[in-house]
C-alpha cells in the first residue's frame, strides 16, 4: 500500500517575471525513490527546495503526513521559519553536490552534527554517527577531515550525516554530480539502500539517466511544468 509521505498541490514559485515552477503537484510515498529530471533551469532544484520547506511557493500546498494514518497532515507552506527549521532537522535529510559538510571538523563531527543540533550530548552523537560511517565504509576515516577524504568519500560522510537522524526523507541534489561513474553507483547505491531500507523516501534531482533509472518514478520538468499526465 502506497503511503504518502509529501504531497504538493498546484506548487507555483516565480522569480520576477520567470515562472519557476507553474502548478505541480505530486506525491512522495514512503520506501520510493523519485527523481526529479529536466533541462538546466526547468525548476528542478525550486521543487526540491519547496517541497523541502526550505523556500515557501508563492501559491499551492506542501503537505507533509506525520505517521501512517496519524493526524492531519502539517501543510509545510503555512509553518513558520522556526517550524520549518525544527521540521527540516527532526524529519528531513540532506545530501547536497557539495558544501554541506564543514572543511574544518572531521568526518565524525560532521556527521554527529545534526544529533547534537537537536540535543544529544556529544559523546552519544559521536558515538552514532561512527556507528553510521562504518556501516557505509569509511571505518578508521573518522578523525579525518572532510579535505582528506576522495570526493566518494566525502559524498559517503554527507550520507551518513543525512541519514543519523533516520529521517522520514531525504531530499539530494545531484548527490553524485562531482563523482566519477563508478564512485557515482556506488554512492548511489548506498544512498538508496540505507534510506529504503529503513522505509524512508527519496527525492533526487539529476541530470543523470543512470542514476534516475535506479529510482522507482522519473518525473521530468519542462519549464516548470511536469511532463506527461498526473504525477501523483
Ligand atoms: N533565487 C533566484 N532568483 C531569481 N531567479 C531564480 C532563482 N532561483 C531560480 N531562478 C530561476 O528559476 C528557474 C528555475 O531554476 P532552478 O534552479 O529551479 O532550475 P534547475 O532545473 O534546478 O536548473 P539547473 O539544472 O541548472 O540547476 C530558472 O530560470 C532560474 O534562473
Amino acid at each position: 500500500m502506497k503511503t504518502p509521505v509529501i504531497t504538493a498541490r498546484l506548487l507555483n514559485k516565480s522569480y520576477g517575471s520567470t515562472v519557476a515552477l507553474g502548478g505541480v503537484s505530486l506525491a512522495i510515498n514512503r520506501g520510493e525513490a523519485i527523481a526529479i529530471m529536466g533541462t538546466s533551469g526547468s525548476g528542478k532544484t525550486t521543487l526540491l527546495h519547496c517541497l523541502a520547506g526550505l523556500i515557501v511557493p508563492d501559491h499551492g500546498d506542501v503537505a507533509f503526513h506525520d505517521s501512517v494514518g496519524g493526524a492531519d497532515p502539517a501543510l509545510i507552506n503555512r509553518m513558520s521559519d522556526a517550524q520549518r527549521s525544527a521540521l527540516r532537522r527532526d524529519r528531513f535529510g540532506f545530501v547536497f553536490q557539495q558544501g554541506l559538510l564543514l572543511p574544518e571538523l572531521t568526518a565524525v563531527e560532521n556527521t554527529a552534527l545534526p544529533l547534537m543540533v537537536a540535543g544529544l550530548p556529544r559523546r552519544a552523537a559521536e558515538e552514532r554517527a561512527a556507528q553510521w560511517l562504518q556501516a557505509l565504509g569509511l571505518a578508521g576515516m573518522e578523525t579525518r577531515r572532510i579535505g582528506q577524504l576522495s570526493g566518494g568519500q566525502a559524498q559517503r560522510v554527507a550520507i551518513a550525516r543525512a541519514q543519523v537522524t533516520a529521517p522520514d526523507i531525504v531530499f539530494a541534489d545531484e548527490p553524485t554530480g562531482a563523482l566519477d561513474s563508478r564512485t557515482s553507483e556506488e554512492v548511489l547505491t548506498i544512498l538508496r539502500d540505507t534510506t529504503l531500507n529503513r522505509n524512508g523516501a527519496l527525492v533526487i534531482v539529476t541530470h543523470d539517466e543512470a542514476v534516475a533509472q535506479r529510482c522507482h518514478r522519473v518525473l521530468r520538468l519542462r519549464d516548470g511544468v511536469l511532463e506527461g499526465a498526473l504525477a501523483a
